[in-house]
């Protein structure tokens, strides 16, 4: 599992860093580390290091610093280097003297002889010639978008950026950008990651992110937030033994689906199939269209002659009617694990008493989308998502699954998994209803119920993946059954990783 910590961790843990390693030779180690992946990037996309120009974006804190001793080491790498400051009467001093004695140089971004937009002609052409650019802009103290000239300098960078610690514009606690922010191929950040790296425009924004050790690793506290690797996912999921039977698996109860919608019925009731080896139980009125497609769930018309599960999968396709609050009541008072979703959250919105057939001991995952969540009561979800996740969390004592480009879930206790896809093609109708059917039978298995909700949010999102990319990479739009159709090799490739 890997950590992410906010700036404040950071801050306080580079502080105490400091009582033993002088703060100067701290942001030199974090300024090799980007020279040497700027360096990488040079080769990659010319062919070599010695000869060729980046250009440094210099804003007035140590993120600056740390690109202007990144230039300094690039100068004694034959590259030529050329800093723009933003502000040049708050550049990093000991950077700027480092860079002019390696023999580089540095600009003034507004002039002489600037254009209409008060860019200066000098860093104009040091932007448009560069190989690379290193993005030192501005890093955690950051707050609000690029202000209008460093947007426009970065407007017209053509070639690959390289951002020191976070891409600039982007805000480092909730990953928000709010106004022109940079978009970076590699992202050098020290120490951990932090939450901007990982959560909603500032994931996509960041490109690849390299941590780079400072010395900071026994000064960090628990991470602000968690990511699982593949290799998490695969060591948790559960596979059958020589013991096992049926049974000792657990049986999963899917109540979804209506008349109107029983293809949820058949969604969520396929994946609960393909998510475990175990048994998935039908209750519902899509009882014949769930049978004929997938003939190995044991099906009934209603949830009050269900037979025994040890867990709930419930709400797509209910309807948020009489018929829809019975099935959620019935559910709740089974006293068993609940994964709700869809209607069933709806339904709690509207009918806070629908809360009291619940087992206080019962674990319960809420699965919303940000319209459900408003649904809730708790207020809109906002920019900041994993606040807004924790809110609910511990207010309904659930853990809180907030659905979209960047999954959130939230424990009661304040534990929050973040699964960052990098890419959209889960967004189709009915692929929130195969989430609901792999969390409901990994409820079943036994797993706590937020590395459950992990589990299937990764897998759920690698099958959309494979089902939307060829072996070239190029995707082309699905359908939530094709989605369903690749969570076997989703659970098979995350198993490999944990193998490996
Ligand atoms: N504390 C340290 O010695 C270390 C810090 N490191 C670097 O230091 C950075 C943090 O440095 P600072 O705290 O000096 O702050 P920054 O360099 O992040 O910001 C400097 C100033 O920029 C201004 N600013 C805020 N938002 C802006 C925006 N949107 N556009 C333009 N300017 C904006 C603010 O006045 C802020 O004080 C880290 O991100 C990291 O790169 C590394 O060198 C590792 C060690
Ligand atoms: N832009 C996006 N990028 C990645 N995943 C997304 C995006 N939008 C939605 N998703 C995912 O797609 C699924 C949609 O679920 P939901 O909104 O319940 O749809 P439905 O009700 O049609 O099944 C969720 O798992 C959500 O996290
Ligand atoms: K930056």
């Amino acid at each position: 599992m890997r950590g992410v910590w906010t700036p404040e961790q950071i801050r306080a843990a580079e502080q105490r860093l400091f009582t033993r390693t002088p703060e100067p030779a701290v942001m030199r180690r974090a300024a090799h580390a980007v020279a040497r992946h700027t360096a990488q990037v040079l080769t990659e996309c010319t062919g070599g290091v010695a000869g060729r120009h980046v250009t440094l974006l210099v804003g007035a804190g140590n993120n600056g610093g740390d690109a202007l001793w990144a230039g300094s080491f690039l100068r004694k790498r034959g590259v030529g280097v050329t800093a723009v400051l933003l502000d040049a009467d708050r550049a990093h001093q000991g950077g700027l003297l480092a860079l002019r004695r390696a023999g580089g140089r540095a600009v003034r971004a507004e002039g002489p002889n600037p254009d209409t937009t008060g860019v200066g002609a000098e860093a104009a052409e040091a932007v448009q010639r560069a190989d690379a650019v290193v993005d030192g802009i501005v890093g955690l103290s950051a707050s609000g978008g690029l202000r209008p000239m460093a947007a426009e300098l970065v407007d017209r960078v053509l070639m690959p950026i390289v951002s020191v610690d976070l891409p600039s514009g982007v805000d480092p606690v909730t990953g928000a950008v709010d106004g022109p922010a940079v978009s970076a191929d590699v992202t050098v950040t020290f120490g951990g990651r932090k939450p901007c790296h990982v959560l909603g425009p500032g994931a996509v924004r960041s490109g690849d992110v390299l941590v780079a050790d400072i010395g900071l690793d026994g000064d960090l506290p628990e991470p602000e937030l968690h990511v699982l690797d593949a290799a998490d996912v695969g060591a948790a999921w559960p596979v059958p033994g020589p013991e096992d039977d049926k049974y000792s698996q657990g049986v999963v109860g899917v109540a979804a689906g209506s008349a109107t919608f029983p293809g949820a019925a058949v969604l969520a009731g396929g994946s609960a199939v393909r998510a475990t080896s175990g048994m998935v139980r039908y209750a519902g009125p899509a009882a014949d269209e769930v049978c004929r497609r997938w003939p190995e769930v044991v099906v009934t018309g209603s949830v009050t002659d269900a037979g025994r599960v040890q867990a709930w999968a419930v709400g797509p396709g209910i309807g948020t009617g009489a018929s829809g609050r019975d099935v959620l009541r019935h559910v709740f008072d089974s006293g068993r694990p609940v994964c709700a979703d869809a209607d069933s959250i709806t339904l709690l919105g509207a009918d806070p008493t629908l809360w009291d057939a619940r087992d206080p001991d019962a674990p319960v995952v809420l699965t919303p989308h940000d319209g459900e969540f408003e649904r809730l009561g708790a207020g809109p979800v906002g920019t900041d998502r994993v606040a807004a996740a924790r809110r609910v969390a511990a207010r309904f004592d659930v853990v809180l699954l907030l659905k979209g480009n960047t999954t959130v879930v939230a424990a009661p206790d304040g534990r929050v998994l973040v699964n960052d896809s990098q890419q959209a093609w889960p967004a189709t109708a009915g692929s929130g209803d195969v989430l609901t059917g792999l969390i409901g039978a990994l409820l079943a298995s036994g797993m706590d119920p937020w590395l459950a909700c992990g589990c299937a949010t990764r897998v759920h999102s690698d099958a959309a993946e494979l089902a939307a990319r060829d072996a070239d990479g190029v995707g082309a739009p699905i359908g939530a059954s094709a989605l369903l159709d690749q969570v076997p090799a989703a659970v098979r490739a995350v198993r490999r990783a944990a193998l490996t």
